[in-house]
């Protein structure tokens, strides 16, 4: 028999009974279910990540939605197992679900929701941070300090590089690579490079006007170019951010042959998913061009780092912290419960995106919708017309 899995309980005589395979921040997703007549089981175990075994315990044989994460390995077994227990419902609290076998959901008619929107900027800026933090060394500084290495200002000291008038590449220009784009080019007033397969739009006439306000006032303008290859982006940009979905497509899209086109002195960022590099090759590289530097937020294997990564002072690491901002972790709780809720109550599914904040307003109720369910279509769920 499998071993019973810690929970806590809100609202026991809740008819529908929805599973959170983990503790999330706030308390607004906890009273949105409850108030829908939801019984709503939040794992306490202490354990980092749920092997499929301890999520199967957690189903058992009623359940009608689950709340899960993007550590665990959702697939035909969690999936064939939520339908036999009754379940219609499953969101990831994330906007990436590469970790979700969307086929097998749609399969057992289980909707998969994820949250987009809400983690935009908070990702962005993370992304931001690590260009900064590599471009001038400041984590290496920090540790300097630390260790009471400095003895007064020298001219060499932690020479890094300057991002004014520099080129910012973005591969994957979607939501979070326009946020970033924007970040640098305003910020830093960067010129533009970037890859995806679709034209972004909206960013390129951001840049455009950008440039000319600056221009009006004097100042040198900003400019953009959509990239024909990715390799362009590669061979052009001196700091180069990484923002795709993780798929076949994208696995590996950063590998030895193209690390070795890009600037010896250039900037690459990662705060995507982690294979999207392939790490190993990072690390060979990393060795040989010390006036390379990485930051990343995930990593291939993670939780672990490639062996020789940690040791490589041209990395600056983080433990995918990137959409780590109470406000974005309190509105991905959020919209993954009303995904399960709105699943569970047959809500249409909400159609704009770029307006998922009537979702996060503490002060009226959220609409009777789904924010945002991927398999919606193959599921046949109506649009909403709110
Ligand atoms: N590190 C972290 O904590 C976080 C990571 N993420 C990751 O960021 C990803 C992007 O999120 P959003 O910007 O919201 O998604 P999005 O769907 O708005 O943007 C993804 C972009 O990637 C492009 N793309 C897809 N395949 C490509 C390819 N082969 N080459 C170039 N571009 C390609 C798409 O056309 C799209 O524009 C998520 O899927 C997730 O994996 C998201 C949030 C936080
Ligand atoms: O939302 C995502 O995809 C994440 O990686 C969570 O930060």
């Amino acid at each position: 028999m499998a071993k019973p899995i810690s929970i806590e309980v809100w609202n026991p005589n809740g008819k529908y009974r929805v599973i959170s395979t983990k503790s999330m921040p706030g308390t607004r997703w906890i009273k949105l279910l409850t108030d829908q007549d939801c019984r709503v089981e939040i794992c306490t175990e202490n354990k980092t990540i749920l092997s499929v075994d301890d999520i199967l315990a957690l189903i058992g044989d009623k359940c009608d939605g689950v709340i899960g994460q993007l550590t665990e390995d959702w697939g035909e077994v969690l999936f064939s197992a939520l339908r036999r227990a009754g379940g219609t419902a499953f969101s990831n609290m994330a906007v990436g679900y590469n970790n979700v076998d969307v086929n097998a959901a749609t399969k057992y008619g289980i909707g998969v929701g994820n949250t987009p929107g809400v983690l935009t900027e908070t990702t962005a800026e993370l992304a931001a941070s690590l260009s900064l933090a590599a471009s001038r060394r400041i984590v290496e500084a920090d540790q300097f300090m630390r260790a009471g290495l400095y003895d007064g200002w020298l001219p060499h000291l932690f020479v890094g590089n300057l991002l004014k008038g520099q080129t910012v590449g973005v591969i994957g220009a979607g939501r979070i690579g326009s946020a970033y784009a924007r970040m640098m080019i305003e910020g830093f007033k960067m010129n533009l490079i970037y890859y995806d397969l679709y034209q972004a739009t909206r960013l390129e006439k951001f840049v455009t006007a950008y440039g000319q306000f600056l221009k009006a006032n004097g100042e040198q303008p900003v400019t953009w170019k959509r990239a024909a290859t990715m390799e362009d982006v590669l061979r052009e940009a001196d700091v180069i951010s990484l923002h795709p979905v993780l798929d076949k497509t994208t696995y590996h899209l950063i590998n030895k042959e193209r690390l070795a086109i890009m600037k010896k002195e250039a900037i690459l960022v990662n705060a995507s998913r982690g294979p999207v590099i392939d790490e190993v090759a990072l690390v060979e590289h990393l060795k040989v061009n010390p006036m390379f530097r990485v930051g990343l937020d995930v990593f291939e294997d993670e939780p672990y780092m490639k062996p020789g990564l940690a040791d490589q002072k041209n990395a600056v690491v983080v433990p995918h912290i990137a959409s780590a901002s109470k406000w974005t972790r309190e509105g991905m709780a959020t919209l993954a419960a009303l995904n399960v809720l709105g699943k569970i109550k047959g809500y249409p599914i909400w159609t704009d995106l770029n307006r998922v904040d009537v979702f996060l307003d503490e002060n009226s109720p959220p609409p009777a919708a789904c924010p945002s369910i991927v398999n919606a279509k193959q599921l046949g769920i109506s649009a909403s017309k709110l």
